[in-house]
């Protein structure tokens, strides 16, 4: 439903995105991730076609978006729908006024304007407020406005940027349970930016991380999870710094049902050793279950070694601790 090819946007010396390649299904819901200054922004402004970039083709929704005249890009905005982090309302217009405003931009007759209004506004749960103004709502109701506005000209596909960056968590969930529903009731395929990891845990099925321009991973996460090394993966379960010891210190990654098994204690007692547990993460994603731990391995060099290799024969996914924490991306840009 989305696809960039080799996409490079340069901004003078800048270099914002560098050959960037992505693929996104029909329905998915797609998270692009990394630090401020990633290209993040950039990336979903040459889909939504606001910005041109310098090489490479951008793909949305059948429609190779950058080969188009400008006439023809106007057109073609109409299969993505935008919401902000700031919501973007007029203060000026009632709820169905913000919404019918996207309809008129769209050339919709007037008389289609206040109907489709009604279906949007119901969709997102807010027929009870059309008459009222943005000053009047909740925070996370303006979000559904801009919902409600973005998808009242029926895209296929809906972009957010960092739409819930400015929401509390309960809201933050609420506008995420939405998506999801839209996108099953509707098929919407739904692309976000975001620097914060709840939301592509809680939501996302693929991600892209990008760093300085450049795509550092990406994939399903259900993939990537069990992905040795994964610093998206990092980024979801993190495990904080790692206090210096004179013992191994592990950082163990249990992708999929191997999460469920009750492994540390079967080593344990297999080996005869004990084991020290000193931070852990773990939680649904993509449709799966991952977690993270970091253990201390206290039993003397043959027995450590013994409870490696038979971490590594069940699958689990082993890292020597970095002293400094993995994370690479957000974790970073918040500290
Ligand atoms: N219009 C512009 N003119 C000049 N430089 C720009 C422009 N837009 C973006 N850049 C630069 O391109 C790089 C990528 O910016 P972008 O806004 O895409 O990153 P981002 O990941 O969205 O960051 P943030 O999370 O802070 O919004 C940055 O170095 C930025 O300064």
């Amino acid at each position: 439903m989305i696809t960039l090819e080799s996409v490079t946007k340069r901004f003078g010396t800048t270099t914002a995105l560098d050959a960037v390649s992505l693929h996104v299904e029909r329905g998915e819901i797609y998270g692009v991730v990394g630090t401020s200054g990633a290209g993040k922004s950039t990336l979903i402004r040459t889909v939504n076609a606001l910005e041109r970039p310098d090489a490479g083709t951008v793909t949305v929704a059948g429609h190779r978006i950058t080969e188009l005249d400008d006439a023809a890009l106007r057109r073609s905005r109409r299969h993505a729908g935008m919401v902000f982090q700031h919501f973007n309302l007029l203060a000026g217009r009632t709820v169905r006024g913000n919404v019918e405003l996207a309809l008129e931009i769209a050339g919709t007759e007037r008389r289609r304007r206040t109907a489709r209004a009604e279906e949007v506004l119901d969709l997102v749960g807010l027929t009870d407020r059309a008459t009222h103004y943005p000053s009047q709502l909740s925070g996370g109701q303006k979000q559904r406005v801009g919902i409600a506005r973005a998808l009242a000209t029926q895209p296929e596909v809906l972009l957010l940027d960092e739409a819930t960056s400015a929401l509390d968590p309960e809201t933050t969930r609420s506008i995420l349970a939405l998506l999801r529903r839209l996108r099953d009731e509707l098929g919407l395929t739904v692309m976000l930016i975001t620097h914060e990891m709840d939301v592509v845990r809680t939501v996302c099925d693929s991600a892209t991380l990008l760093q300085h321009g450049r795509v550092v991973e990406q994939g399903r996460l259900a993939d990537l999870v069990a992905a040795p090394g994964s610093p998206l993966t990092h980024d979801l379960f993190p495990l904080g710094p790692a206090t210096a010891s004179e013992h191994p210190v592990l950082d163990l990654t249990f992708p999929g049902p191997i999460g469920a098994q009750p492994v540390i204690t079967q080593l344990a007692r297999r080996h005869d050793i004990d084991i020290a547990i000193s931070a852990a993460s773990a939680g649904a994603v993509g449709g799966t279950r991952a977690g993270r731990i970091r253990v201390e391995l206290l039993g003397d060099g043959e027995r450590n070694a013994a409870v490696l290799a038979d971490l590594r024969a069940r699958g689990v996914i082993v890292e020597d601790a970095e002293p400094r924490g993995t994370g690479t991306t957000t974790q970073e840009a918040r500290a």
